[in-house]
């Protein structure tokens, strides 16, 4: 049995080799960068103008109005002073420019143009480079794209990225109990919905499952099962059959798959017999079956793991202290995640913690981390890992 922080240590610590891809751009969201992204110009690219509106030359109230520009004109104007040239926004300015005057500001009468202020050098110009310039670094190696992130890079005229490959994931769910949802269920059985909440929090996080199997309690079943998902896989999932019960087989049979383990037992609640393996470059978790456990265990360690494999800086979930809206004594022996809401500023721990339910989770959008045996009073600072 290990401690929360052990296991999050030999978690965080292993040896790693992201694997890299090239991808289309908009299919990077959310992948991390294998190589910096170096501006091949800077941006703005050339002088242009912020507003629709007048180029002027020179400072005064009144000018003369020489040709238009639109935004993507190629056209090169030269004003002399005294001079203005109708505007618009993104166009690029013509030479000579001192400020460019928003519209509302100006009066027309004939070609003469007549402000109601005058201009102040510089004005609504936005200069060539003033956000990055050529071969700046704009965003380094590692950095996890965002819907800006695709934003920029497009503005730079790439459309192919190097990014971090994601990890390829498998899942295995063990049970002779479990049932497909839709099919009938008889006395003593329940409805299989581990696999179905552990894809989609690998999908919310960006991860996508390749597959799943669902295997009876039979040692030779998950021996053959576990050796089978095993190839071509880089993490792989189980759920069930790893506590202590004359059904629990999944241990034994990673272990006659030449899977190593790293930990066996983490001293928490829920998810106490959460194991952790690798065989080479495929990782092993083994969740336990009660379903707050498994995706509560999926949350604080499986996470940090995905993260890691593909390249990204994030190492878990996000996490933050939030004062709590009531008394509360964790009665538990162990450290405990608790689920709990977060409303405006304030945190709520929810009814129903035991490990097989899951509304309470569904319904909340936070885990609290509380010592064992520890009483905490409303106002005081918790621990919450967001989950939503
Ligand atoms: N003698 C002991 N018994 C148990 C211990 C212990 O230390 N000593 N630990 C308990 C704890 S804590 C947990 S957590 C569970 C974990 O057991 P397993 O990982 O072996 O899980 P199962 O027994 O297979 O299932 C537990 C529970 O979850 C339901 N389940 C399983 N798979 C699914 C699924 N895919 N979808 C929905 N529900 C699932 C299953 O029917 C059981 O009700 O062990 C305790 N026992
Ligand atoms: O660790 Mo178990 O998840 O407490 O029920």
């Amino acid at each position: 049995m290990v401690t929360i922080e052990e296991a999050l240590k030999i978690i965080k610590g292993q040896q790693v080799r992201p694997k890299t891809e090239c991808r289309k751009l908009k299919d990077c969201l959310g992948y991390s960068l294998s190589k910096d992204i170096i501006a091949p110009f800077a941006m703005p690219s050339f002088d242009n103008s912020a507003m629709d509106g007048y180029a002027l030359c020179g400072i005064f109230r009144e000018y003369i109005i020489k040709g238009e520009i639109a935004a993507g004109d190629t056209r090169q104007l030269e004003l002399k002073e005294g001079e203005a040239a109708r505007i618009f926004t993104g166009a690029k300015i013509p030479e000579n420019t001192t400020a460019v005057m928003m519209q509302e500001k100006t009066t027309v009468i004939g070609d003469k143009l007549l402000l109601e202020q005058e201009p102040r050098e510089g004005q609504n110009i936005r200069r060539k480079g003033g956000e990055f310039t050529k071969k700046q670094v704009v965003f380094e190696n590692g950095y996890s794209i965002t819907p800006a992130g695709i934003g920029l890079i497009g503005s730079l005229g790439i459309e192919k990225v190097d990014v971090f490959r994601k990890p390829v994931i498998n899942l295995i769910t063990t049970g002779n109990e479990l049932v497909a949802p839709g099919k009938p269920k008889g006395e003593g059985q329940i409805y299989e919905s581990n696999s179905f909440a552990l894809a989609a929090a690998c999908e919310k996080y960006g991860f996508q499952c390749q597959g799943k199997k669902q295997i009876e309690d039979n040692f030779e079943a998950i021996k053959a099962g576990i050796k089978d998902s095993l190839e071509n896989t880089e993490v792989l999932i189980l759920s069930g059959g790893i506590s202590v019960g004359d059904y629990d087989f999944v241990k034994q049979a990673l272990e006659e798959n030449g899977v190593e383990e790293l930990f066996y037992k983490v001293f928490q609640k829920p998810g106490k017999p959460l194991y952790f393996g690798r065989k080479e470059d495929t990782f092993v978790f083994a969740l336990p079956g009660n379903p707050a456990s498994s995706l509560s265990c999926f949350y604080i360690y499986v996470l940090p793991l995905l993260y890691k494999l593909s390249g990204s800086p994030k190492n878990g979930l996000e996490h933050y202290a939030f004062s709590i809206s009531h008394d509360f004594e964790n009665r538990s022996d162990r450290p405990s995640f608790l689920k709990a809401r977060i409303d405006t500023k304030e945190v709520a721990i929810l009814n129903g913690q035991g490990s097989s339910m899951i509304q309470s989770m569904a319904l909340g959008n936070a885990l609290i981390f509380l010592d064992a045996e520890t009483s905490v009073k409303k106002g005081d600072l918790v621990e919450c890992y967001l989950i939503s």
